[in-house]
């Protein structure tokens, strides 16, 4: 048997910590699937985004969101703080690129969750990301959810199903698609592809 001296042991490939994006259609449950998955493993570590949208009722500052105004998001990327950015039906959302690269460097998994043009990106800039799609289980249950959330008016409703249109079709750009039947089965499968459990 071949003798490594120790710490030079090559890392396999598999067991490296992996930076994993989590995109799928507004109102499908990636926010859902992600609180149900760090209450029974509240070690995960998800980025938290800065946005220009206004919060929502029981968002806090700091928690779902870094809120901002437009021109703090201008100077976010002047400095180019973000990992990646993306205007997403009217607002603009960005990763903080320091936390994301210091998490991955000291071993931990990462998820983000951003929209398909974010994840674009973060393929183009870090390959090795794994990109998961969370997908409704139909059309009607989607529209049902959103709608059912009560947290978006008519006219913001429609301009986000415009986007799921063009979410959905996109699908087969990602590595895997989870279809949120369950929460909890979903949560889950998420776990396992970030080799947390
Ligand atoms: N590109 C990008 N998208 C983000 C980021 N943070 C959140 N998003 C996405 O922006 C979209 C709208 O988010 P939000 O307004 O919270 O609505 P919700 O996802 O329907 O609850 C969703 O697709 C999020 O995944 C980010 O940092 N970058
Ligand atoms: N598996 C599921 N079955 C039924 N309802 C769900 C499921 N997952 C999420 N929901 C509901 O759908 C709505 C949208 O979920 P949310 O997590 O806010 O979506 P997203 O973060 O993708 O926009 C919420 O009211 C949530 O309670």
């Amino acid at each position: 048997m071949a003798v490594t001296p120790r710490g030079t042991t090559p890392v396999p490939p598999d067991a490296r910590p992996r930076l994993t994006v989590l995109s799928g259609p507004s109102g499908v449950g990636k926010s859902t699937v992600v609180a149900h998955m760090r209450k029974v493993h509240p070690e995960v570590w998800l980025s938290v985004s800065a946005t220009t949208r206004k919060p929502r009722p029981g968002e806090r500052h700091g928690v779902q969101y870094l809120f901002v105004d437009d021109e703090e998001f201008d100077k976010l990327v002047a400095n180019g703080e973000l990992l990646e950015w993306a205007e997403f039906a009217g607002n603009r959302y960005g990763t903080p690129r320091q936390a994301v690269l210091e998490r991955l460097e000291a071993g931990e998994p990462v998820l983000l969750e951003i929209d398909l043009q974010g994840a674009r990106l973060v393929r183009e800039s870090m390959p090795e990301a794994q990109l998961v799609f969370l997908a409704p289980p139909s059309w009607d249950e989607l529209v049902r959810r959103l709608t059912g959330r009560g947290t978006e008016a008519p006219d913001v409703i429609e301009r986000r199903l415009t986007a799921a249109k063009v979410e959905l079709a996109a699908e087969a750009e990602f590595d895997t698609t989870l279809v949120n039947t369950s929460v909890e089965d979903v949560a889950r499968e998420l776990l396992a592809l970030m080799r947390v459990v």
